[in-house]
């Protein structure tokens, strides 16, 4: 799915309008009407009290649209309208007065502390003071207003996105943002919603489709993209029922130290389960029994050193190479990934002490081969581009770091993101699940094993992040969150194929008896 930014989606409605000639208000009236139809369909008419906070932009717009709609199918609402100046906008208007016009109990204006309303914690709290036109911090009455909000107990239902964030901009104040229990958000999700700074205030979003001209939405290039089952599935290659293991490619995994030979069994493991044709892996000698007795499929070759990586030599030519889990950085093995970067032809994926190893010696950096691919976690990232501002600082020096190196960065978080060039991709499968020793060093083998198999190295990345994700979800469905390890990751890497073709199964009609 597509993100789009602020400034497109203000482009975008006026698009919409010109071309199939209706006005903004009648955008609003979609809106606004597909909140009321999300709310009605959960709450049957229910008498909780509705309190629905409105600003004086179009997102309040929107708010009294949601309150007239549900006034006149006798929900029990008040509305107030959060009167910080008097420069409303036009459609705010509108729908102002059309709430006057059907209900002697008018919005509230409120204008300072002393109009906060008591709200008990069964209410249901709606937010619409803020939407995408936030153009600064909030701040006086309207920031105690939010954090009044948040304070209380009640059901807190966004508009388009929690007010006092912006959709694609960094965070000023997150003392002055509506922690909302569910967002509905309008045609698409805010970038916003996935970055580590602001995740948080958006623990559950659904997107309603408002409508928006088709044409801008298909051809404009957006933010960013969002990667769920429908996307990644494009991205699968099918297998050639005439192949052999040679086309499903070579990849050569270089990892490993003394105590640290697990990783380079988790890589190798889930390089094979991926699909990778052949894997041969590169250990220091103190592996040799290890590897070959945990990973019988693979081949092993040693290292002259007994504990370290210190020369890497092998005489084939791998589809794909994985270095850095469990290698350690010294002197000799960040010498050793120097001259494999010198000699190899093939695009690597580069994890763990390998990013270790280039921060240790950053002239490793213009070495590394076009194509390549970094995987960092927020400390390794940080010793590879230096530290950042906030979240969009960061992305901008991922950018420009990926744009001069030629490689695929993979940014991994909760919600990872793979940069590649200006593009964005934010991965929306895994949980909490993944977060254990090793689930990064099965990351590395899985994308690794993809790159062989002849997915290019952005769809491997991206396809790789969504696959190692849903195994984790898939694990962790049998397992619970805390029972998950890392090789139970791999071991579900058959399932998170399977579960990529998997059609939802519609809810059972419940059978009734006629006799
Ligand atoms: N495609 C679209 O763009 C559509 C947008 N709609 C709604 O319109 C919203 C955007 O509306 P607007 O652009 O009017 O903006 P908002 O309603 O988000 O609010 C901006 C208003 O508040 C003021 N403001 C901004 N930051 C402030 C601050 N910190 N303190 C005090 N005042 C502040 C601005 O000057 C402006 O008047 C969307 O989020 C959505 O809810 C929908 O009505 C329909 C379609
Ligand atoms: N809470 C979470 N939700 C989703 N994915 C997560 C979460 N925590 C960690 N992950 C994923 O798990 C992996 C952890 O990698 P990494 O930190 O390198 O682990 P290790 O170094 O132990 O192998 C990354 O792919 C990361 O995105
Ligand atoms: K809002």
């Amino acid at each position: 799915m597509k993100i789009f930014s602020a400034a497109q989606l203000h482009e975008a409605d006026k698009v919409t309008a010109e071309k199939h000639n209706i006005t903004s208000l009648d955008l609003m009236e979609r809106a606004g009407g597909q909140i009321f139809a999300w709310l009605h369909q959960r709450m049957q008419g229910a008498q909780v009290p509705i309190h629905i906070f409105c600003g004086i932009g179009n997102n309040g717009g929107d708010g009294l649209v949601l309150g007239r709609l549900l006034i006149e199918n006798g929900y029990n609402v008040t509305i107030y309208v959060a009167n910080f100046t008097d420069k409303r906008s036009k459609c705010f208007l509108v729908n102002y007065d059309k709430v006057k016009n059907i209900t002697k109990k008018w919005p509230i204006l409120m204008t300072s502390e002393a109009d906060f309303p008591e709200i008990h914690k069964d209410d249901i709290i709606i937010d619409a003071i803020f939407g995408i036109g936030l153009n600064r911090a909030p701040e006086g009455w309207v920031k105690k207003l939010i954090q009044y909000l948040n304070k209380n107990k009640a059901f807190t239902l966004s508009i388009d996105m929690p007010s006092g964030m912006y959709a694609n901009q960094a965070l000023e104040d997150a003392d002055a943002v509506i922690t909302s229990n569910h967002t509905l958000a309008f045609q698409t999700p805010k970038f916003s919603f996935f970055l580590p700074e602001t995740a948080r205030f958006v623990p559950f979003f659904e997107v309603l489709d408002i409508g928006l001209d088709p044409e801008y939405i298909y051809t404009t290039e957006p933010y960013a993209q969002v990667i769920s089952k429908p996307e990644a599935q494009q991205l699968y290659k099918p297998r050639d029922r005439f192949s052999y293991k040679g086309t499903h490619g070579h990849t050569l995994v270089v990892a490993g130290s003394y105590g640290k030979m697990g990783a380079a069994v988790l890589s190798t493991k889930a390089s094979l389960k991926i699909g990778s044709g052949i894997v041969t892996t590169f250990i220091p000698k103190v592996g040799y029994t290890i590897l070959q007795t945990s990973v019988p499929e693979a081949m092993v070759l040693t290292d002259d050193n007994e504990n370290v990586l210190s020369s890497i030599n092998y005489n084939f030519n791998p589809q794909c190479i994985a270095v850095g889990p469990g290698i350690g950085t010294s002197e000799q093995t960040v010498n050793a990934i120097k001259e494999l970067f010198k000699r190899s032809k093939s695009p690597i994926v580069i994890d763990a002490d390998g990013l270790n190893c280039i921060a240790e010696d950053k002239s490793l950096l213009k070495l590394i081969p076009k194509q390549s691919i970094l995987t960092p976690h927020k400390g390794e990232l940080e010793r590879l581009i230096g530290t950042w501002k906030n979240d969009y600082d960061k992305i901008k020096k991922v950018k420009a770091f990926a744009k001069k190196y030629e490689v695929v960065v993979v940014i991994k978080e909760t919600f990872t993101i793979v940069v590649f060039e200006d593009k964005l991709y934010i991965n929306t499968s895994g949980n909490q699940a993944l977060a254990t020793a090793g689930s990064g060093d099965v990351l590395t083998g899985i994308i690794a094993g993809l790159v062989s198999q002849g997915y290019d190295s952005l769809l491997a990345s991206v396809l790789g992040v969504y696959l190692h994700g849903s195994a984790g979800v898939l694990a962790s469905k049998q397992m619970g969150y805390e029972g998950v390890i890392a090789s139970d990751i791999i071991d579900f890497i058959p399932d998170s194929y399977i579960e990529l073709f998997k059609q939802e199964q519609a809810p059972q009609q419940e059978k009734t008896e006629t006799k």
